[in-house]
């Protein structure tokens, strides 16, 4: 099993701190969510294997570089979206897989209503985002389903998570890697984390 990577840098916590402000719009919140999810990705891509290819620049031949694997993004609907936007335009040749879950919200179990899963996990380094792994039943259920489907490099960025939803990713998937910019205290009594930053889906989208 993995530690987390606990992402610090200041201009992570910045954007952190705007969008667990209660008073921060829905805009706002998506603007700082986009920024903060492309530092993360920057991190959590930081060891990704790159293949030599040659550069004519205007004054000379040089070497370059261009990712060894495809790299496939899987937002777990509908939050995951919020990442999906502040990374894609870093790798616009990444595929997007994705997978749909929803807590019940008596129980907080992960429902599951929907997947469309590329042919090309199993050689893909694949990246699951989620802005908040609370239980953590949603983020294992997605990284059972995308095990299923044969990925065998997965990641997962998650911008706040808590004690419990990263021990039931040790526990469930202790091979998977996770980034993310905050451990926070823990869960309320309905398994919302705390201090958090609320509904993370309403946020996003104002709904
Ligand atoms: O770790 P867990 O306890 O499973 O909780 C975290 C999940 O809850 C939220 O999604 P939600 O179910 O609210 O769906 P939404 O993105 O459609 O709002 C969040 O985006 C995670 O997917
Ligand atoms: O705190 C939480 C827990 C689950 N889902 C959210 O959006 N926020
Ligand atoms: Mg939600």
């Amino acid at each position: 099993m993995q530690q987390p990577v606990v992402v610090q840098h200041p201009l992570a916590q910045c954007h952190l701190a705007a969008i667990r402000a209660v008073g921060t719009s829905s805009h706002d919140f998506r603007r700082h969510l986009n920024h903060l999810a492309r530092i993360l990705f920057i991190q959590a891509t930081s060891g990704l294997p790159v293949q030599p290819t040659q550069v004519q620049t205007p004054l000379a031949q040089t070497q370059g570089a261009q990712l060894a694997r495809p790299l496939v993004c899987v937002p777990i609907l509908r939050a995951g979206l919020g990442l999906l936007d502040g990374i894609l335009p870093l790798v616009p040749e990444a595929v997007v897989a994705h997978v749909g879950i929803k807590r019940n919200e008596e129980t907080a179990l992960p429902h599951a209503y929907y997947a469309n899963l590329p042919a090309s996990l199993p050689e893909a380094d694949v990246f699951l985002l989620d802005p908040m792994l609370a239980t953590g039943g949603s983020a294992c259920e997605a990284a059972r389903q995308l095990k299923e489907a044969g990925a065998a490099r997965i990641t997962l960025i998650c911008v706040v998570s808590c004690p419990e939803g990263l021990a039931a990713m040790a526990r469930t998937h202790p091979d998977i890697p996770v980034f993310t910019a905050a451990i926070d205290d823990g869960l309320n009594e309905r398994s919302y984390i705390v201090p958090g930053l609320g509904d993370a889906g309403d946020r996003y989208f104002g709904t």
